[in-house]
């Protein structure tokens, strides 16, 4: 395995000694791969990075590359950042102003011949897509390009992991949903091996083979993108990832297997799902995501339109059932209904998901 981290966590100095910033982290990346965290605000996505990076010490487990440890809580071993061949990739760019796009890149291949350096910094400027750009200064760039800059600077010294901290957060919409794709082709293409911080789920799928969730400095899950959403490990993986209710739900044995018994009606053929005695009678939550339910005119079951927003191709509806439960559907937006309609809804789940009923 490339990247391996067992058991990380990190304190930072005169915090409560009850909350480290991350605790008990373990995941492993295979050469090549990209991986995405992503978490709520606070979760310690950043905190990991640095301490990936060797900015942060550990106070616990131990993070090595292909192998060779690189800081190890038990033993003290800490290797300085220097020494880890792993580049960084900030929000802010952190370009020098006063230097041109070429020796922005050139910075970090002092230990290069002249000729070496010129040829590989037109190489990584070749890469993003700014070879007519080296000469101009960096304030003569977009914000896009400027992080570009900032990626080929980190990537021209072939470091061996590259770690991405919300490189594209200050950036518009567009701009970053078309840099995510164009970011995970260079990857690819130099066979580079990232991990990448988010809070935005669109830009962890579109650049992540495997994506973790972060929560409360905790990694909750670290699985194929597909798996996190369609197989969330923890109600809080399901809760944060997608659009979707919990719904309470019913688990009894049918004579083909289990059966779901929902408030949209019963869900069968559930492969992986739970026996009904993996709950106290069969009780349990369901995970009712907006794109597990369709908004069909002719099924019986009716909901009232509570809320809708537009979001360009579909709108998010949020519904309420005659039962009183709460769902959301995305609905096509030429199907223009008001709220307070009651429109028909239909179940069509490929993946049931359930949780135990929380505590009341
Ligand atoms: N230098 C520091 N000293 C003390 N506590 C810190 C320090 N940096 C971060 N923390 C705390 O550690 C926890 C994790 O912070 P971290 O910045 O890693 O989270 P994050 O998931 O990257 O958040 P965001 O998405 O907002 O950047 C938070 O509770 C934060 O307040």
């Amino acid at each position: 395995m490339f990247l391996a981290l067992d058991q990380v966590g990190v304190r930072y100095p005169g915090a409560t000694p009850q909350k480290p910033a991350v605790e008990g982290v373990t995941l492993t990346l295979p050469k090549g791969q990209i991986g995405v965290l992503i978490g709520p605000s606070g979760c310690g996505k950043t905190t990991l990075l640095r301490a990936i990076a060797g900015l942060e010490r550990l106070h616990d487990g131990r993070i090595s590359i292909t192998g060779a440890v690189l800081a190890d809580a038990g033993t003290g071993l800490h290797t300085p950042p220097e020494a880890r061949q792993i580049g960084m990739v900030f929000q802010d760019y952190a370009l020098f102003p006063h230097l041109s796009v070429a020796d922005n890149i050139g910075f970090g291949l002092n230990h290069l011949k002249p000729a070496q350096r010129a040829q590989r910094t037109r190489e990584v400027l070749d890469l993003v897509g700014l070879a007519h750009a080296a000469k101009r200064a960096p304030h003569q760039l977009s914000g896009g390009q400027q992080q570009r800059v900032a990626l080929a600077r980190a990537l021209a010294p072939s470091p061996r992991l590259l770690l991405l901290d919300e490189p594209f957060s200050s950036l518009d919409v567009d701009l970053r949903e078309h840099l995510s794709q164009e970011l995970r082709g260079i990857l690819h293409e130099t066979g580079t091996t990232a991990l990448f911080v988010t809070h935005d789920q669109a830009e962890a799928f579109a650049v992540g083979d495997v994506v973790g969730v972060m929560h409360q400095g905790r990694l909750e899950q670290w699985d194929e993108a597909y798996t996190v959403y369609h197989r969330p490990a923890t109600r809080f993986v399901a809760d944060f990832i997608g659009h979707g209710v919990f719904a309470p739900a019913r688990i009894t044995m049918g004579p083909d297997g289990p059966i779901v018994h929902t408030p949209l009606g019963e869900l069968s053929d559930v492969g992986e799902c739970p026996l009904p005695d993996a709950y106290p009678g069969g009780e349990c939550e369901v995970l009712l995501r907006a794109d597990d339910i369709t908004h069909d005119d002719d099924a019986p079951i009716k909901a009232r339109i509570e809320r809708k927003a537009f979001r360009g191709a579909s709108f998010l509806y949020t519904l309420r059932l005659a039962s009183g439960e709460q769902v959301l559907v995305h609905v096509p937006s030429h199907h223009d209904h008001q709220v307070g309609e009651w429109i028909g809804i239909r179940a069509s789940v490929d993946h049931v998901v359930t949780f135990a009923r929380p505590a009341t």
